[in-house]
C-alpha cells in the first residue's frame, strides 16, 4: 500500500512543480500540496490555478512541517535555495530535485542539508518547451522514466517511499550514478537541445530564409528544431554551465560524425549515408517500439484539476 506523504513542499512553482502537483491530486494522493516561487506573479499566477492547498512567501515557510521537499527550480538556483530551506528542514524528511544535472546538483546542495534529513536528487525525463505554473498537466510524466539517484548511505525506506510516489505520478522509477546520468543525459537531451539552438541560429543568420520564408517552408523536421529552441533561456544556460565536461565530450563526439557525414557527402560515397541513416532509423524505431514516444500534448483536450 503507497504511503503519501503528509505534506510536500514544492519550491519553485513552473511546468515541472505544476505537473507534479496536478499529478498528485490525479492519483488521490492525501499529501497537503505547499507551494512557493520566487515572485509574487508566478505565485499569484499559482495560486490562480489552484493546484497548490496553500502558496507561501518564501522556501523557508514553505518547507516548515514537511515529509517530502521537491526543488523545482533552475539548476544554478538549487544551492542558493538549499542554503535557505536546510536550517528550516524537519528532521526526517526526504528532500529531493528534478533537475536535469545531476552532479553539481549533489554538490550544490548536500553542504547546507542536516544530517536529520534524508537526500535523493532525481530526474523526470519529462518536459515541453513552455514554462511557467500554467504550463502543467497530470500527464506529463505518464510512461516516462524517472531517474532517482540514491548514494551508498541512501536509507533503503526513503527511496522505496520516494519511488512509489513517481510511479504513482506514472513514472517508470530507475536508479542511476550521478556521473552517469549526466553523461547519459549529454547525449539524450543536452546536446540535442545545443544543437536544435544552433540550427534555428543558423536559419535566423540567413537573412534570405528568415521573414516569411522560415514559417512557410518550415517542414516538420525544422519545425521540430524550432520547438526544442523555444525551450527556457534560464533553465538551459544553467543546463550547459552546470554539465560543461559531459556535453563537451558528446559534442566532440558529434562534431567528429559531423564530418565523417560531410566527407560522405563531398565524396558521394552513398552507402555510408544509407548505412548510417538505416542504423539511425532503427533506433527511433525502438523507441516507438518501447512505448517511450508520447505524443505531444494537446493543451486543449488537457483538462486542469
Ligand atoms: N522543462 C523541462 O523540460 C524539464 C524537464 C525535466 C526537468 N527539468 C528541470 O526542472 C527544473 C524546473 O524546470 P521547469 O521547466 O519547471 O522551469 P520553469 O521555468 O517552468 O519554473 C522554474 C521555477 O523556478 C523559479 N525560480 C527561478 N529562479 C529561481 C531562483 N533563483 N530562486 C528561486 N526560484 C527560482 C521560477 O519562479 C519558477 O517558479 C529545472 O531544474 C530543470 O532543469 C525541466
Ligand atoms: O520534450 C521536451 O521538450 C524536452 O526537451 C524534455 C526534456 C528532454 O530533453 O527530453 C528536457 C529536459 C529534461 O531535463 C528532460 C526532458
Amino acid at each position: 500500500m503507497r504511503e503519501d506523504y503528509k505534506r510536500v513542499a514544492l519550491i519553485g512553482l513552473g511546468l515541472i512543480a505544476s505537473s507534479m502537483a496536478h499529478a498528485m491530486r490525479r492519483a488521490g494522493m492525501k499529501s497537503e500540496i505547499v507551494g512557493t516561487a520566487r515572485t509574487e506573479k508566478t505565485r499569484e499566477e499559482a495560486r490562480q490555478i489552484g493546484f497548490c492547498h496553500r502558496v507561501v512567501e518564501t522556501a523557508a515557510e514553505a518547507v516548515q512541517g514537511a515529509d517530502l521537499v521537491v526543488l523545482a527550480v533552475p539548476v544554478g538556483a538549487m544551492g542558493q535555495v538549499a542554503r535557505e530551506i536546510g536550517p528550516e528542514l524537519a528532521p526526517g524528511a526526504t528532500v529531493t530535485d528534478v533537475g536535469s544535472v545531476k552532479r553539481h546538483v549533489i554538490r550544490a546542495v548536500k553542504p547546507h542539508l542536516p544530517d536529520t534529513v534524508h537526500f535523493i536528487p532525481g530526474h523526470p525525463l519529462a518536459g515541453t518547451e513552455h514554462s511557467g505554473p500554467a504550463a502543467g498537466f497530470a500527464e506529463l510524466f505518464d510512461n516516462r522514466w524517472c531517474l532517482l539517484v540514491p548514494d551508498e548511505e541512501t536509507d533503503a525506506e526513503a527511496l522505496a517511499r520516494l519511488t512509489a510516489y513517481w510511479q504513482a505520478l506514472g513514472s517508470n522509477v530507475e536508479t542511476m550514478d550521478a556521473d552517469h546520468h549526466d553523461l547519459v543525459l549529454a547525449v539524450t537531451s543536452h546536446a540535442p537541445h545545443l544543437i536544435a539552438y544552433t540550427m534555428v541560429g543558423v536559419a535566423d543568420d540567413l537573412e534570405r530564409v528568415t521573414d516569411s520564408e522560415v514559417i512557410k517552408f518550415s517542414a516538420a523536421g525544422f519545425r521540430d528544431f524550432t520547438r526544442i529552441a523555444a525551450s527556457d533561456p534560464t533553465m538551459w544556460r544553467d543546463v550547459f554551465l552546470t554539465n560543461k565536461d559531459a556535453t563537451l565530450e558528446i559534442l566532440g563526439r558529434f562534431t567528429e560524425e559531423l564530418f565523417a557525414l560531410q566527407r560522405a557527402i563531398r565524396t558521394g560515397d552513398g552507402e555510408m549515408l544509407f548505412d548510417y541513416f538505416t542504423r539511425t532509423r532503427a533506433i527511433r524505431r525502438g523507441i516507438i517500439e518501447a512505448g517511450q514516444d508520447t505524443p505531444a500534448p494537446d493543451f486543449g483536450r488537457i483538462r486542469k484539476t
